[in-house]
């Protein structure tokens, strides 16, 4: 075992003799790190108790060796001095006191802290457990296949069906009448090209902030399919391309699965006025958040994408964002991604390193930046290079080996690659890894150094963005993972249809000291046969380790007040209180630029996605002919799947005076397309967390989404009565719910101007920074830490 690990890893030898001579000065240089083998075998409260104690003895010593000294001699001259001199003691004695209780004051809430981020320690297992298997036996009368629905990729569809018999919708407004509207007068005459005479539907533009260049970037529907030119549908399946077990691709007519329990996690939003200034949107970049104090931790981020460098959807945005918002708080904050390209912020560490994937030598080099006060790290090989657009292109097997030299490479990063001049280190550390691509880290970090007493304060929390992606592939692929034989075990998923395989995510959740996702919502539907795509029972199996944490949004790079996508074209970036005056500019410019008829009367809906099963767009094909029979506009932006990008061009090839259908991927549109439609439609049959509604509403634009997942989290039901809600939801993944759905949004933007103001402004007046949620990482990273 030893061996294959030495073998692979020369540092192991390295650390080994080093780790003898470290330890001791590691070990006291963490700041609340619980060493001692009393404290590992302790429970938490014992951990804290003694800690308290420690500091009261501690204070003991401190008031003894502050009191009277006996040993000089009384000097009856300076009464006046010996007097000043005991009031200073004992100012002193105050302060230490103080300071002291503090102390204990910020232990007892981080105690408290670390329970509250292990509810199912006890029994909350034990419910999530009923919770999962009421849900299973209520199904029971039907088969497993009965249950399920897929497309070719294995996308699934039975969440929303799960959904739709218990999630009622308030609506209290009157259906939308689906007759068709009379015929749009334009002001305008409309027009489907781009300025340079070309459809705007067979534009691609995969670039990541790319200027807009449409004649040089035409191609046909034929290479709009090659993975090389549509990034976001070569994550969806192109590395494991193998058609998923048809146990994950049938239909299931109803699921009775209850959601009781799912809406009790759920967490309200509480939504404030939005009429000061203070609550503008942005202003939390003035404001830092609390520091993390003694809960500082060293923290490196592993993902394969990471915007603004590469990004094929929105693991790419969390990666960019996230970290930063942890440095906020204090943490040192170091993000490894693949150098794709060259970066000209990242500078070359001169650090080479070499590595066997699957029996080749290959050699890595560490390019790096710091930006916002995180330290970028960028893994560079020819295995990486070129690959912006392709991220997850290629072979299955070419994948995995790159993913194995990513996770390899990165897990050594803390000893290897010095920022700012100084390594991380191991002790006071934590991973956190990202989807099945960096699944393997946590099992490398046991494997390699854990199961032999190396880095044993490091910590690794992986966290699931998307579980329908999960790295698998036949058994045999273990050979190229290199790790000892008995770790093939953890790897091995049974399938109904294709037996036993080799499933990377399987082992990333088994091995990683925490598992976190997206949102609440999700994280109750992955421990569900219907939504944790083969993988549910293993995240029940590990529940006390599991939890959910609502994505924020990066509130400089996604804010109508500084978008520097808003700074051309007649756009404009705009407030809350440049809201009337700034966001039908915006309207304006967008129809402009898509060459549709410039009026700000009609509803501008926009959809902004990856085009494939998950994100529902075969749904809004569906109710195509009755959107296109209301006075509305429609811009859909997405690259995906063949069938579905032609879906966009057909619709803009039959509603020229009111549909967009942008196929490729553009940065710039997206923002654009947020800041200038009215209302954005989701509706995803699952989404983890989602994060285009979370923008929407932060520019003003209402959501219209599906409840699932981070939407029902995020998007509460407008209530006409209370004025109250966020957008609009509909309970499961119909054509004809969708409809009723926009049909009463519609209505409210058509007839209620003051209502509408309203969801805008609630909307924008939320806190969706990164803020909050870091600070719940940051719980779930010190209860790692203090986890033997
Ligand atoms: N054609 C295009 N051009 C330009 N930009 C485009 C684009 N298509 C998509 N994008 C952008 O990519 C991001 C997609 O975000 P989503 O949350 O919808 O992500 P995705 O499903 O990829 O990610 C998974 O991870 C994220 C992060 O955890 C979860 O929110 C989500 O539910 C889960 O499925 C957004 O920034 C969006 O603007």
């Amino acid at each position: 075992m030893a061996s294959v690990a030495e073998s692979s890893f020369p540092l192991l030898c390295q650390i080994k003799s080093q780790r003898r001579v470290t330890s001791s000065t590691l070990r006291n240089s963490s700041v609340v790190r619980v060493s001692s083998p009393d404290f590992a075998s302790g429970s938490l409260s014992f951990r804290a108790r003694s800690f308290v104690l420690g500091h009261r003895w501690k204070f003991a010593s401190c008031v003894e060796a502050t009191g009277p000294d006996s040993s000089k001699p009384a000097s009856g001259d300076e009464p006046e001095d010996a007097l000043q001199a005991t009031i200073e003691k004992s100012k002193k004695v105050l302060d230490m006191q103080r300071n002291l209780l503090q102390q204990i004051a910020e232990r007892r809430k981080l105690v408290s802290s670390i329970k509250e981020s292990t509810p199912n320690l006890d029994d909350g297992k034990v419910s999530s457990k009923e919770e999962y298997d009421s849900s299973v036996n209520a199904n029971t009368d039907e088969t497993k296949e009965d249950k399920l629905d897929g497309d070719a990729n294995g996308s699934l569809s039975a969440i929303s069906n799960a959904k739709s018999s218990l999630y009622k919708e308030k609506s209290k407004q009157s259906s939308p009448s689906v007759k068709s509207s009379s015929p749009v007068t334009a002001p305008e005459k409309p027009s489907s090209v781009a300025s340079n005479g070309k459809p705007w539907s067979s534009v691609v533009d995969s670039s990541l902030d790319p200027p807009y260049k449409p004649s040089s970037t035409m191609i046909s529907s034929e290479k709009a399919s090659d993975p090389v030119t549509s990034p976001g549908k070569s994550r969806a399946g192109a590395f494991w391309s193998d058609p998923l077990p048809s146990y994950l691709t049938k239909t299931p007519e109803t699921s009775s699965v209850k959601t009781e329990e799912y809406m009790e996690t759920r967490e309200e939003k509480k939504p404030q006025e939005a009429s000061s200034e203070t609550n503008e949107p942005g202003r939390d970049e003035d404001k830092p958040p609390p520091l993390a104090g003694p809960n500082v931790m060293n923290v490196i981020l592993v993902a394969a994408e990471c915007a603004p460098f590469s990004k094929t959807g929105g693991l790419g945005d969390v990666a960019g964002a996230l970290p930063k918002a942890l440095a906020r708080r204090g943490h040192r904050v170091m993000v490894v991604v693949p150098r794709y390209a060259e970066y000209a912020e990242a500078k070359d560490l001169g650090v080479r390193k070499r590595y066997k994937v699957a029996g080749q030598d290959m050699e890595v080099q560490y390019f790096h930046a710091y930006i916002d006060g995180v330290d970028f790290v960028f893994i560079e090989s020819p295995v990486f290079r070129h690959l912006s657009n392709n991220i997850y292109g290629g072979n299955r097997l070419d994948i995995l080996k790159r993913m194995v030299l990513f996770c390899k490479a990165a897990v050594e990063v803390p000893w290897y690659v010095p920022c700012g001049g100084v390594c991380y280190g191991d002790g006071n550390l934590a991973f956190i890894a990202n989807d099945w691509h960096t699944a393997l880290l946590p099992v490398y970090l046991k494997a390699y150094y854990r199961d032999h007493g190396l880095m044993k304060y490091t910590r690794s929390v992986l966290v699931i963005h998307n579980i329908a992606h999960q790295g698998r592939g036949p058994v045999e692929d273990f050979s190229c993972v290199d790790l000892p034989s008995h770790y093939l075990d953890i790897f091995k998923l049974y399938d109904p249809v294709g037996g036993e395989h080799f499933n990377i995510f399987a082992a990333g959740l088994k091995s990683a000291d925490r598992v976190l996702t997206v949102s609440h919502g999700y994280s109750w539907e992955v421990k569900t046969l219907e939504g944790g795509w083969g993988l549910h029972n293993i995240i029940n199996e590990n529940d006390w380790k599991f939890g959910g944490i609502v994505n924020g949004i990066d509130t400089k790079e996604w804010n109508p007040r500084f978008d520097l996508h808003l700074h051309s074209d007649e756009y404009t970036n705009y407030s809350l209180e440049t809201l009337h005056i700034g966001k039908p500019q915006c309207k304006a410019a967008l129809q402009k630029e898509l060459g549709l008829p410039v009026r700000p009367d009609v509803p501008l809906i926009g959809f902004i996605g990856r085009l494939d099963h998950q994100k529902g767009v075969d749904l809004i094909a569906e109710a195509l002919p009755w959107m296109m029979s209301q006075d509305v506009q429609l811009v859909m932006l997405g690259t995906g799947r063949p069938d579905l990008e032609e879906v966009l061009r057909q619709m803009e090839h039959q509603y020229r005076d009111k549909a967009r259908g942008w196929v490729g991927f553009s940065v710039r549109t997206a923002h654009r397309i947020t800041a200038g439609a009215d209302i954005l439609l989701m509706p995803s049959r699952f989404e983890p967390c989602g994060l285009n509604q979370l923008y929407a509403m932060n520019y003003g634009t209402i959501p219209v989404v599906h409840a699932v997942g981070g939407l029902r989290d995020t998007v509460q039901q407008f209530d006409p009565y209370s004025e109250t809600g966020l957008g609009w939801t509909f309970d499961s993944a119909e054509a004809g719910k969708l409809i009723h759905a926009l049909g009463n949004c519609l209505l409210t933007y058509r007839e209620y101007k003051e209502s509408w103001e309203g969801l805008q402004r609630r909307g924008m007046s939320q806190d969706l920074s990164w803020d909050t949620a870091a600070e719940k990482y940051e719980e779930v990273l010190v209860a790692a830490k203090y986890q033997w």
